[in-house]
């Protein structure tokens, strides 16, 4: 597949998809959906963190309000439906994505443009960016993950207020609610996210894709459940990791050449 309105670019194992429709500032629509989807399944078994970020002024400025809900209308429900089928998959793609994902969070990031960020593992915003759930300014309400992106993201409370007025708010007061995971200035941006995607770099990646799955799960289990399944899928990483964890994680400490309190351990092979 040749991408139009998404680049992919590799660096030391770190992937970068940029949206690249900056002159309807990054939009989704169902093209730039489609190649989203084909870069991230392009590159899942070969790198170690995915980047997602956007060209020019936005992050994503959501659903393409022309493409996926005008003209789909005019042609009837069953356009209708696929347009949304089409623009929503890759949402679906990054909320199971096995590798970690950082969403850059610089510029406009509306309604799917907020699910985009959400669906990623970790968002590091700009102070200055602005985000919002705009849908009840159009007169609907956050559909296709947006309002699950809100309530996971936000308390009920920042939620409801921000679904029901659909006051923008910055990157700064994001950063404040929890709904982004950290937010900086422009200068501290780029250093920001390149000490972030660092240290997932040197992670062991079997364990941390276990452990944003397991997180995932647990959060709806009580705690009786909760524990019989860590033990379960603890059992089933090691297995995976070959028992890396004791032989150099835990190796490595017993030959005092590093301190898991602070740092990570060196692996065994560059995976
Ligand atoms: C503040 C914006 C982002 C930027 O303002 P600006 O920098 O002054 O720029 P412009 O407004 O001039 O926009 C530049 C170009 O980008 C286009 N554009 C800019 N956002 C867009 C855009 N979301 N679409 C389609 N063209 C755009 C805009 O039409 C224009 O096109 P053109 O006139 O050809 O230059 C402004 O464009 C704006 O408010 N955009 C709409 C943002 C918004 O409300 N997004 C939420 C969309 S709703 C959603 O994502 C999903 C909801 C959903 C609900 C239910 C479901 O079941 C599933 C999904």
């Amino acid at each position: 597949m040749t991408y139009e309105h998404v680049r992919l670019t590799e660096e030391d194992g770190v992937a970068t998809v940029t949206l690249d429709r900056p002159e309807k500032r990054n939009a989704i629509v169902p093209e730039l959906a489609a190649e989203l989807d084909d870069a991230l399944a392009r590159v899942e078994d070969r790198v170690r963190v995915v980047v997602v970020e956007g060209e020019g002024e936005a992050f994503c400025a959501g659903m393409d309000l022309e493409k996926r809900f005008h003209e789909p209308r005019k042609e009837g429900p069953r356009a209708f439906y696929e347009a949304g089928r089409k623009t929503g998959r890759m949402f679906t793609t990054l909320y199971e994505y096995r590798r970690p994902t950082v969403a850059k969070v610089d510029g406009w990031t509306f309604g799917a443009g907020y699910c985009l960020q959400a669906v990623c593992d970790f968002a590091v915003a700009t102070d200055e960016a602005t985000l919002g759930l705009s849908e009840i300014n159009f007169g609907i309400i956050p559909g296709g993950g947006a309002m699950w992106a809100a309530v996971n993201t936000m308390n009920r409370r920042d939620a409801l207020y921000y679904t029901s007025t659909g006051e923008p708010f910055s990157g700064a007061e994001a950063d404040q609610m929890g709904a982004v995971t950290m937010s900086v200035s422009e200068d501290e941006y780029e250093s920001a996210v390149e000490e972030l995607v660092d240290s997932l770099v040197e992670k062991n990646p079997v364990a941390l894709q276990f452990n944003t799955a397991v997180l995932e799960r647990v959060r709806y289990m009580d705690f009786d459940r909760a524990l019989d399944y860590e033990r379960g899928k603890s059992e089933e990483m090691k297995y995976y990791q070959e028992d890396e964890w004791v032989d150099e994680g835990i190796g490595q400490f017993k030959d005092r050449r590093y301190r898991p309190g602070l740092e990570s351990y060196e692996e065994r092979s560059g995976e």
